[in-house]
Formats: C-alpha cells, structure tokens, sequence
C-alpha cells in the first residue's frame, strides 16, 4: 500500500536537504533497498530535470580528478573543457543506458505462426570496462526459434536493445546474459541464442598489451539448450 503521507513527507525532506543531486538519487535508491550497480538501470529513480544536475556535478569532480591528475587545466587550452565534455560523455552517451529509459519495442504478433530460426547480426556493440572504463567493441549475434505464441519485434530493435543494455560499464558475461534476459522477456520464444564477440581495450591499450586476443561467450536458452542440431545450425549460420 502506497503511503502518501510518508512520500509526501521523504519529498518535502528532500527539497530541504542540502544533499547534491547524486547523494539524492542514491538515498532514493537505497531507502527501497534498490540495487545500482555500474551495469544497473536507475531510470525510474530520477526525477525530470535531475539528469542536467548530474551532468553538472560529474563535471565538477572530474575537474577534480583533472586537479588530482596536476593537470593545469586553467591555462591548458587543450583540457579547460575536458570536465564538461567527459561529463557529458558520460551521462548523455556512453553510459547513458543506466539513465534512460529503455526503448520504446513495438512488438506483433506471430500471425503466420513462424517456428523456423531467426537470427540477427553482425550488431555492432560499444561499451567500457567496469574494471577500467577501458572501451569494449564487439559484435552480437542473436537466434531465435518463435513459436505461435511469441511476440515479433522489429529488426532495428536488436540494435537498440544492444545499444541500451552495452551503453554502461558492462563485463562481457554479464552484458550477454543481460541482453537474453530482455528479449526472452518480450519475444516468448521457444529458443534464444545469444553470441558475443568483443575486444577489450584494457587488454589492448594498457596491461598485458595483448593486442590479439578476443573474447567470445554465449547464452543458449531453450531449444537452444536441448537441440544440438540447432544449436550447430546457428553457430554455423553466424560463422557465414
Ligand atoms: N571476465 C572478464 N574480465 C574482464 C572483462 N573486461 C576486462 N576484464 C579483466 O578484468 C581484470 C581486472 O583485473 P585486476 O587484476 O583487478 O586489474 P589489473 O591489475 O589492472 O589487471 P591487468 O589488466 O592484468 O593489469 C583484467 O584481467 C581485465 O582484463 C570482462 O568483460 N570479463
């Protein structure tokens, strides 16, 4: 049951405060026992017109972390913007699938009853480390066996699914699972395969500077699961 004496008094304690605009979110989120991590959506827990605060205050503490760099950034024309721009980056772009809604997924029905496999990619995927915020690019493969009872969705919709699940601080394994999770959820399908191939720029750039080595993982739900014939059927079909 919902308590609107004890909401309305949580907002007014809110107004009142002098936390800044993350602490806010965080004790929202935190007072539900509402879990955030780095590959966590908080969407719901943010108010209109709070997404520009926190865009504000990422800015003033990467000028701090500019600062603790010794980073001149008064007189080096070259970073006197950097706060804002990775702050922006952040928040509008690359991580932006923590703070946005998900998109919007006309689903139809399957009314030529389909049951053949399905599949969809080469997806282009972008995301970062958790570890080091390091960029991870790859590719996303996904099969789909329907039955007369899934839901279809369109084929841009994949891609933006994709984009909305990668665009935070992901690891590989957990980003796939995530991705057949959402479409598991709206497709009801009798399989689903979902394959991800990836660089990672913390191997690459900085570390072991392995410049080769590329990880792949898999999620198989399903028929995917039981029938091996399919199984070797979609990962013959990605491989073309
Ligand atoms: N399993 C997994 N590991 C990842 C992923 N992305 C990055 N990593 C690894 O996460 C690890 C973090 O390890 P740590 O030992 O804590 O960090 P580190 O000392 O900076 O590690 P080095 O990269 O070996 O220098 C590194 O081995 C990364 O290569 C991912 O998606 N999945």
């Amino acid at each position: 049951m919902f308590n609107t004496k004890l909401v309305q008094e949580l907002n007014n304690a809110e107004c009142l405060s002098n936390e800044t605009v993350s602490e806010r979110i965080r004790h929202r989120l935190t007072r539900i026992g509402q879990p955030f991590l780095a590959n966590d959506n908080i969407s719901k827990f943010i108010k209109d017109g709070e997404l520009d605060e926190l865009r504000l205050e990422v800015e003033d503490r990467m000028n701090e972390v500019l600062q603790a760099l010794v980073i001149d950034t008064q007189n080096d024309h070259n970073t006197a913007d950097t706060a804002r721009r990775v702050a922006k980056m952040f928040i509008n772009e690359v991580f932006a699938g923590r703070y946005q809604d998900a998109p919007a997924i006309t689903t139809f029905p399957n009314i030529s009853q389909l049951n053949e496999l399905m599949i969809v990619g080469p997806i282009k995927v972008r995301s970062a480390c958790s570890h080091h915020l390091c960029p991870i690019m790859g590719r996303v493969w996904i099969g789909v066996l329907p039955n007369a009872n899934s839901d279809l969705i369109g084929l841009s919709k994949y891609a933006r699914l994709c984009d909305w699940i990668m665009n935070r601080p992901q690891i590989q394994e957990e980003a796939v699972v995530m991705l057949a999770d959402e479409l598991e959820h709206r497709i009801k399908p009798d399989g689903l395969a979902v394959v991800m191939e990836a660089d990672h720029f913390c191997m690459h750039w900085r570390g072991i500077k392995d410049e080769q080595s590329v990880m792949t993982n898999s999620v198989m739900r399903g028929a995917f699961l039981e029938n091996e014939a399919l199984r070797r059927e979609f990962l013959g079909l990605r491989k073309q």
